[in-house]
């Protein structure tokens, strides 16, 4: 076993015939999960039986090689995908059965183009339930405020007004943040939100997620190949085997918050870069969904 590998908590899914009044129940409950796209030829097998808890309130970045199943994770977890084998549940119950506000955040901002920033951002409190039944009654005064405190807050104040295209990227995904938490939701599903920004914006909107995140405390589900970004954000990070997909190993992050970049100089923190690192490149060269070698299945 590499001494990367020992030092490495080893995700264990607990039983599911786990007492409910013993064991905090998680929010996220992924049991067994295998995905499946396609047909014959065209197969591709995305996830093999992925389990993982994930208590409400947590952050839990997901990182692995190119292709091994995350943003599938992702989709299940929203709904757009159906599991071909195992199980999902929200708050105790099958996915499905229960309603919770859910929030996303792509690479790509994907705002409206003929909408002003601050209707972007309004748009979950137009179109999700409680806020919808209320849109008429409260879009230009309670709604409204909403939007702009929450703008003010990710230094956009100036610019609700103003159109997608006037912004930058980096604006943009601001812009792309707050319309995923304008209406509180218990659960955040970012996809690589930053990937496409130069590393000192990226690292400005660290800040600003984190202090979002700190002060909404939604549970999130992070995608990212950026693993100072994750060692940054994240209180878990749950590394996947290459494809098909399995979590091999979930580290906890213990950081004091709120981090800085000052952080992610420290030496433990630079280790930790490492450690993840060789952990995913073991991953990668494994290939076929094989563990590396010394991590228990
Ligand atoms: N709609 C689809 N149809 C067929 N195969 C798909 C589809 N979506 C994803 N895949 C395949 O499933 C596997 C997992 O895809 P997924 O996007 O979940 O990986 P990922 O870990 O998020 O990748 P990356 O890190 O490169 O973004 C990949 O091999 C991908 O090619």
């Amino acid at each position: 076993m590499t001494e990367a590998l020992q030092r490495t908590a080893l995700h264990a899914p607990p039983p599911a015939t786990a007492p409910e009044a013993s064991v905090a129940r998680p929010l996220i409950r992924i049991e067994d999960v295998s995905l499946t796209y396609g047909r014959g030829e065209r197969k591709v097998q995305a996830l093999s039986r992925t389990s993982l808890d994930v208590p409400n309130g947590d952050f839990v970045a997901l990182v692995g090689p190119s292709g091994c199943g995350k943003s599938t994770i992702l989709k299940i977890v929203a709904q757009l995908l159906s599991p071909s084998e195992g199980h999902v549940f929200v708050a105790g119950r099958e996915i499905g059965a229960v309603d919770i506000r859910i929030g996303m955040a792509f690479q790509n901002p994907t705002l409206l183009p003929w909408l002003s920033i601050r209707d972007n951002v309004m748009l979950p409190l137009k179109i999700s339930q409680p806020f919808r039944s209320d849109w008429r009654r409260k879009k230009n005064g309670e709604y409204r405020d909403r939007a702009d405190a929450l703008l003010a807050k990710v230094g956009l104040g100036g610019f609700a007004g103003h159109y997608p295209w006037q912004l930058s990227g980096g604006m943009q995904q601001r812009a792309s943040l707050c319309r995923a938490l304008v209406h509180e939701p218990t659960l955040l599903l970012l996809d690589e939100p930053f990937g496409a920004l130069d590393q000192f914006t990226r690292e400005e909107l660290w800040d600003v997620l984190q202090a979002l995140w700190m002060e909404q405390k939604p549970t999130v589900l992070l995608v990212t190949h950026d693993l100072r970004e994750s060692a940054y954000l994240a209180n878990r990070i749950v590394v996947m085997s290459a494809r098909p997909g399995r979590i091999i190993v979930d580290e906890t992050v213990d950081y004091q918050r709120p981090r800085s970049i000052e952080t992610t100089f420290r030496s433990d923190f630079v280790e930790l870069n490492h450690r993840l690192r060789s952990l995913i490149f073991e991953a990668r060269a494994a290939g076929s969904g094989a563990i590396p070698a010394g991590v228990a299945a």
